[in-house]
């Protein structure tokens, strides 16, 4: 097993009375492209201010490329590639100066590669960064974050201020990139059908608590979407967990997680569903936001146990 490029173990962090992260743990390995999903709130800044040593934890252990952020903040900026959500600029300095100016705090700065980002970016070089549009700063962000060929790309919702188009590319053309290059990505983010192309391995956030880490393949392998009688929803419920349920006809439409263990149940009592794929969105929103009876939640109880 290779050395986990970052690891989170029972990490917990409050801002005063509020508890924003409980007992969070997370791996990502090597080369991998790490989605990590939450709905706004749900605390997916808050982890990566961890990660990069900008806030200090309350509990619980993280290395990041082998560091402690909280002692080595320093070190792993020179090693990790950040993509702030809002990314804070100097306003007066025209898009080349910021350049000129961010390269010296970086030791494997390549003046080659940021020239050829710009480019490809289309960055209007003589521009004051206060006459960018959004998307502009977004792809200016980009280039600051990627010209030291770091080992870990962290990229707070990266494709929110890009127009469609500019979406699609950044996906195919810079994660596809980064992914040839071997680097280890986290993509934290909101806009599922932007990540699921990309991602090789996912993590669900809600409320501070991660629901799920799965390879993107084995989730979808294991979440469904069974069409089937309403009665037979306890046979299921025993076998498997059920996320969220609504009606569909005559029948219910229930999402499940072990959705093998749930086909074959339902095949030995002679009563096959209709099974639905689901795409990440449709995923995500079940664990986020599934509802499920409380008399059914009844029956899944001994499971939990
Ligand atoms: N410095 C802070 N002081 C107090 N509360 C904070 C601070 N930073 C974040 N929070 C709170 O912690 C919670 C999680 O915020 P965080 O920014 O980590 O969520 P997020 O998942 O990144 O959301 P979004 O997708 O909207 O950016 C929120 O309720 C937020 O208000």
């Amino acid at each position: 097993m290779s050395t986990p490029v970052i690891s989170l173990k029972s990490v917990s962090k409050s801002f005063g009375k509020s508890r924003v992260l409980r007992d969070v743990s997370l791996t990502v390995e090597p080369g991998q492209t790490f989605a990590f999903l939450g709905r706004n709130g749900a605390g997916k800044t808050t982890t990566i201010r961890l990660l990069l040593g900008l806030l200090k934890r309350d509990a619980g252990e993280i290395s990041v490329l082998g560091l402690d952020p909280a002692r080595d903040a320093l070190t792993l900026r020179d090693r990790v590639g950040y993509l702030a959500e809002d990314q804070a600029m100097y306003g007066w300095m025209r898009v080349e100066e910021l350049v000129r100016f961010v390269a010296p705090f970086y030791t494997g700065w390549d003046h080659d590669l940021a020239s050829r980002y710009l480019r490809e970016f289309e960055l209007p070089l003589a521009t004051k960064i206060k006459h960018l549009s959004k998307g502009q700063c977004v792809r200016l962000g980009l280039v600051l974050a990627l010209a030291h060929r770091p080992e870990l790309v962290i990229l707070d919702d990266p494709a929110l201020g890009l127009d469609p188009i500019m979406r699609k590319q950044f996906n195919r053309d810079l994660i596809t990139h980064l992914q040839g290059e071997g680097r280890t990505v986290l993509y934290s983010s909101h806009l599922l059908d932007e990540v699921e192309p990309v991602a090789d391995m996912v993590a669900i956030l809600d409320d501070g608590r991660v629901l799920r880490q799965e390879e993107t393949e084995t989730l979808r392998a294991d979440v469904k979407r069974l069409v089937l009688r309403r009665e037979l929803l306890p046979l299921v419920a025993r076998v498997a967990r059920v996320l969220d349920v609504r009606p569909d006809g005559d029948d219910v439409a229930a999402t499940v997680e072990g959705a093998e263990a749930a086909l074959a149940v339902l095949a030995r009592e002679g009563t096959p569903p209709r099974v639905v794929d689901l795409n990440l969105d449709e995923i995500f929103e079940a664990y986020v936001a599934g509802r499920v009876d409380p008399e059914l939640e009844t029956v899944q109880e001994p499971q939990a146990i």
